[in-house]
């Protein structure tokens, strides 16, 4: 069984992802620390003329078996990252990893943007998970805050808001629902009920893809 989970900036759909997971006993990749990954390589080039030259062949050598979401998550790699995600060929260059890890033996669970539109779009499930944008930072100071950060609400709220409306105008991305997604607003669920919808949703549609007999 292959699931593709997208939603924007912390909407909770890394958590989720994780969580279907474990439940199904399936792999997991969270998509977007590739894309940090790349932005961290080129962290020190952020204004070089030659950036998005850089960002390619950064994609090109991403090592993915070292995906540190410790380091990864910090909120300027969220950043560069979706400056080097509306490069196609970056895109192009992230691709193949994905398609594979999708594929494989049994099934997985991918989260991020692009997963039910572009990467896998015959998964046999697509959750596009939401939230209003003050749930979402507020989600997000409190993940930095557990962190020991410091948080400027007002700031985080800015930042959350134009990395969506990037990722939105992205001409090379997809970061809208799968026309056959299912859409889950947690802004008013927690993390458990949140997961039970989530559950729901994935039975229900494995349920339907059977049959009433029960055959696939
Ligand atoms: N339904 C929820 N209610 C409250 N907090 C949540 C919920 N889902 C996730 N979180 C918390 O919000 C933060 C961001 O979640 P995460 O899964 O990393 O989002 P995303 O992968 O969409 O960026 C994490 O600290 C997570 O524990
Ligand atoms: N499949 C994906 C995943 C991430 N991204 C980009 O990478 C950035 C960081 O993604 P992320 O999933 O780690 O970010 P959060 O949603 O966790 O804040 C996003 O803002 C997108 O620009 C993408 O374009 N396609």
């Amino acid at each position: 069984m292959i699931i593709a989970v997208d939603g924007p900036a912390a909407s909770g759909k890394g958590t989720l992802a994780a969580a279907l997971a474990r439940h199904y006993g399936l792999p997991h990749l969270d998509t977007g620390l590739l894309y940090r990954a790349v932005g961290r390589a080129i962290e020190a080039y952020s204004d070089a003329p030659d950036f998005e030259a850089r960002a390619i062949a950064a994609a090109g050598a991403v090592d993915t078996g070292h995906l540190d979401p410790a380091i990864l998550s910090a909120q300027p790699y969220g950043e560069l990252a979706s400056r080097v995600a509306v490069i196609g060929a970056v895109r192009q260059a992230l691709f193949d990893f994905q398609r594979q890890f999708a594929l494989q033996p049994g099934g997985a669970v991918l989260d991020g943007r692009d997963i039910g539109t572009k990467i896998c779009p015959e998964a046999d499930v697509k959750l596009f998970i939401d939230a209003d944008s003050k749930a979402r930072m507020e989600r997000r100071a409190r993940q930095y805050e557990a962190r020991g950060l410091t948080v400027n609400r007002y700031e985080l709220y800015h930042q959350i808001e134009a990395r969506d409306a990037r990722d939105r105008a992205n001409p090379n991305g997809g970061f809208f629902p799968a026309p056959d997604a299912h859409l889950l607003d947690t802004t008013r669920l927690d993390i458990e009920a949140a997961f039970r919808a989530a559950v729901a949703l994935v039975d229900g549609a494995m349920a339907r893809k059977a049959g009433p007999s029960g055959a696939s």
